[in-house]
């Protein structure tokens, strides 16, 4: 039997994220702990002559448009790297908040070429698929095999999957979309300028716990200048029992924070949906 063409593209949550500096080019150079989360967007592939792409689900209307989606520009550079690749319909089930820090679009594209690779017999490691999610976005890579794992330079470098224990989290998003690159600039690094002593503290399985609490996400004090939100929301998951860790993802205005206990994190959950009906709230399990 053939296997369905369908796949979730889960949330990239960034546990940590440290920036080393900027480059001539003027990306920065990260150190990120990446572990994804049981909730995301759902994407199939109906095979067909030409490429296509249909969006619904509870955030479609925010992706943009249809022929700017990371979907149609990761399958797009595929195509033009392999010879007479198989194509076909997309069908993307959006529910995941965009702008959010999150990496939802890099996720659907990274989820597209993960469709695409099956359709076409190739593997995962495939040079050309590898270089089409280099190019669709920074954030692509890291999605293509969506396990825990160190990313590093601006997100092309991954390390080897990690085997994280069970994280029980709670993923707040306050619904206004935070721009990547507004986020970046508001850091004020100068192109080529260094941060010495910013490295990232080695990751170890027995005291994750520790090793996150003395790491950070850098992206956090420029984001909540521009977005206050950020910092309310950081507030309530602080408020709410057994919340060991409540940390901003990406350069937001997703937060996550990070609980004793499954139970605990169902409980949160409830308590900020209570307080904030309005905002997009969900317990997870990262790994
Ligand atoms: C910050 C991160 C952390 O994982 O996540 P998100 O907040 O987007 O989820 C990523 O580095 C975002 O990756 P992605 O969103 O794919 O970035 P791209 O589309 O390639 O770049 C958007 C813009 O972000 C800035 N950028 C991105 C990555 C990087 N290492 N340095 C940068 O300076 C650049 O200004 C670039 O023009
Ligand atoms: N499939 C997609 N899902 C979400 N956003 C998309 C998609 N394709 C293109 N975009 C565009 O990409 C930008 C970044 O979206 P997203 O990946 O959700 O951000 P973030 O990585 O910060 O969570 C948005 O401005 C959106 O218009």
């Amino acid at each position: 039997m053939p296997q369905p063409l369908a796949t979730r593209a889960p949330a990239k949550i960034n546990l940590t994220l440290h920036v080393l500096g900027r480059r001539a080019d003027g990306y920065h150079e990260l150190e990120s702990l990446v572990a994804f989360a049981g909730t995301g967007d759902d994407l199939r592939l109906e095979p067909a002559a030409d490429l296509a792409l249909e969006v619904g689900g509870p955030t479609a209307s925010l992706a943009g448009n249809d022929a700017d989606n990371l979907v149609l520009k990761a399958a797009r550079l595929l195509a033009d790297h392999v010879e007479g690749l198989r194509l076909g319909t997309f069908h993307l089930t959006k529910r995941l908040p965009v702008a959010a820090g999150i990496g939802g679009g890099s996720s659907d594209a990274a989820a597209a070429l993960r469709l695409l690779a099956r359709l076409n017999g190739l593997p995962l490691s495939d040079p050309a698929l590898r270089e089409a999610a280099r190019l669709t976005g920074a954030d692509v890579p890291v999605c293509l095999e969506p396990k825990a794992r160190m990313m590093r330079g601006v997100g092309e470098e991954l390390g080897e999957p990690l085997n994280l224990p069970r994280l029980f989290a709670v993923l707040v998003n306050p619904r206004v979309p935070v721009e990547t690159p507004a986020v970046f600039k508001a850091l004020g690094l100068q192109p080529g300028q260094r941060l010495p002593g910013a490295e990232h503290p080695i990751v170890e399985r027995g005291s994750l716990l520790d090793t996150l609490k003395a790491a950070r996400n850098d992206l956090e004090p420029p984001a909540l200048r521009i977005q206050p939100l950020i910092g309310e929301a950081l507030g309530l998951l602080r408020q709410t029992a057994g919340c060991r860790l409540a940390r901003m993802s990406g350069s937001g205005a997703t937060v996550f924070g990070l609980y004793v206990d499954c139970a605990a994190a169902a409980e949160a959950a409830k308590d900020i949906r209570r307080a904030r009906p309005g905002w997009w709230v969900k317990d997870t399990l990262l790994r």
